[in-house]
């Protein structure tokens, strides 16, 4: 029969429990013994599993096996060891009441009052290649149960999850016990420890199966199984807390990164060197390497305030191919450059090194540095330098928060990208190395924010108009960032000129070719006012705005 629980007089009221028995089964070994050592001068009991009983005991502790708690033998190669209701009975008993302490004493098993998991490293194992079984293995079962009893009975129960809450424990132990507070937040952090876990595994699944908004392929796919167009009917994504930053867009605001389960990008990089990274950092870098990883051809970024102020791939010179391009994308905007963000797509050299070190950079984010380049770099107490993740890959969906809900869409990806369905509208067909440029044109374009208009020479920005809440204006920036060098340029518009007014800008500054998406109602105006300049024009049929 089961006690009311709405009955307040059946409750004995617990806020600091002692620990007298403990169950440990933890994977990562990190701190176990100094957390065995302490229990047991407490007088407190260990019970343990397979490994974790053996590292207690070989460092002189007493512990319990649990095989003898049970009188199961662990069994299936770790598959089966808590699993048993001598195990989640002493966890879940609520000693509030006394029909549980009476069915514990009937039964006659003992209740924890404390419980140390940490589980299977799953992320860890799918991130180091494995595959197949070897990454099923990994999905921990009875530590989740555990965890998840444990925090569900937190009015009874601390739950720890990771060596980082031992310090926390230890002081208990030390102040005689557990408090109901400190065990309401263990069970929170437990409880979104196991989400995580499974959002890592089902990730991880959906991924196999190709058939989440994860997987790019599905993405559009209306054969897909899951919601429409291969989008999933719920978006389960869960993300953990890496830590807090200093502040958010502005002072006055808290901040903080969480972190994707088998996340490979810029939240993922390795910080080399200099401050900590803020969030306008973590933004403008996230930009930047967006922007360069487009190319196939070793290239350079310089983004400020989420915006290109330079992008260029490697030209013939006497320097390095990545030295090259970030010489050519910082001579784009010298000034605006001052402060940047600079991301490489390449390994960055010597040379390199040696041109960023006189510039003022917030931060340099590349694949790889050369150990000398590092050196160097690292003389800059401030420049903060990141190392991206040797997998690096941006998600194939991009969630964007609104009020009330997030948009989700398919990535604008570009890499593998073809001028072949080209379009000319206007002039002369390009000679293969303006083709080239208006290709690179076009593509560095789609890094710039809307309205877009990048002007470009010899694979190298040379102006760029961005973010105006019109294209006139987009095309006079890009024309004055320009100067003498608008002359003889190409031009790419993310978006189709509604007008040949922002087009006859770009013609007066004498620009050579110009690749628009077309699509305007007015194209043929646009296409006319080209033609009366002898410009060549193309048409891709696609836009690339950018927000
Ligand atoms: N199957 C079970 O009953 C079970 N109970 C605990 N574990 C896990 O076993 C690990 C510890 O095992 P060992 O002490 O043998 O190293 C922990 O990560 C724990 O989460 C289990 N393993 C996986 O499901």
């Amino acid at each position: 029969m089961s006690t009311s629980r709405h009955d307040p007089s059946l409750f004995r009221h617990r806020d600091l429990i002692p620990i007298k028995r403990a169950l440990i089964s933890v994977s990562d070994k990190t701190g176990l013994v100094e957390l065995a050592a302490a229990l047991s001068a407490s007088g407190v009991e260990i019970v343990s599993t397979g490994s974790t009983a053996k590292t207690i005991a070989a460092a002189g502790f007493a512990v319990t096996e649990v095989s003898s708690i049970t009188g199961f033998p662990e069994s299936l190669d770790g598959r089966v060891k808590t699993l048993h209701p001598s195990v989640h009975a002493g966890i879940l008993a609520d000693l509030r009441l006394e029909s549980h302490i009476a069915q514990l004493q009937q039964l006659e098993i003992q209740a924890f009052q404390l419980v140390v998991v940490n589980l299977y490293p799953f992320s860890e194992t799918v991130a180091s290649g494995a595959e197949g079984d070897d990454v099923i293995e990994q999905i921990d079962i009875g530590g989740p149960a555990l965890v998840r009893a444990s925090a569900k009975n937190h009015a009874n129960v601390a739950i720890a999850v990771s060596p980082g809450i031992y310090p926390e424990i230890l002081t208990a132990i030390a102040t005689g016990g557990t408090t109901l507070e400190m065990r309401r937040h263990l069970a929170a952090t437990a409880f979104a420890h196991t989400a995580a876990y499974d959002t890592a595994v089902a990730t991880w699944f959906a991924e196999q199966l190709g058939a989440s908004a994860l997987a790019a392929e599905s993405v559009f796919d209306p054969t897909a199984p899951l919601g429409e167009k291969g989008f999933p009917q719920v978006l389960d994504r869960s993300v953990s807390l890496s830590h807090t930053l200093r502040y958010g867009e502005n002072s006055h605001q808290s901040a903080a990164l969480y972190l994707e389960p088998n996340g490979r990008g810029i939240a993922e990089a390795t910080q080399l060197n200099g401050k900590e990274m803020s969030y306008n950092n973590f933004v403008d870098a996230d930009a930047a390497v967006r922007a360069a990883y487009d190319f196939r051809a070793p290239a350079v970024a310089i983004i400020k305030h989420a915006n290109p102020c330079g992008i260029a791939i490697a030209s013939s010179t006497a320097l390095d191919p990545i030295a090259s391009a970030h010489l050519r994308a910082h001579e784009c905007d010298p000034v605006s450059a001052f402060g940047g963000v600079i991301a490489a797509n390449r390994t960055v050299t010597l040379g390199m090194a040696e041109a960023v070190k006189d510039i003022f950079t917030e931060v340099l984010v590349a694949p790889d540095f050369e150990p000398d380049a590092l050196k160097l770099l690292q003389t800059k107490k401030n420049l903060r330098i990141l190392r991206l993740p040797a997998d690096y890959a941006r998600p194939s969906i991009e969630l964007k928060q609104i009020s009330g809900g997030l948009l989700a869409q398919e990535a604008d990806s570009f890499v593998d990208y073809s001028t072949a369905g080209w379009e000319l509208v206007s002039g002369e067909p390009a000679d293969e190395a303006t083709l080239r440029d208006l290709e690179f044109a076009w593509k560095a374009c789609r890094s710039v924010k809307s309205n877009a208009i990048l002007l470009a020479s010899n694979g190298a920005s040379v102006g760029v108009g961005m973010g105006q809440v019109n294209r006139v204006d987009s095309c006079h920036l890009a024309v004055s960032r320009a100067g003498a060098r608008a002359a003889g340029s190409v031009a790419a518009s993310d978006a189709f000129f509604p007008f040949a007014d922002g087009l006859q800008v770009l013609l007066d500054a004498r620009v050579k070719a110009v690749v628009q998406p077309g699509g305007s109602v007015r194209d043929n105006e646009v296409f006319e006012a080209a033609r009366a300049a002898g410009v060549t024009m193309y048409i891709t049929g696609e836009r690339h705005f950018y927000h």
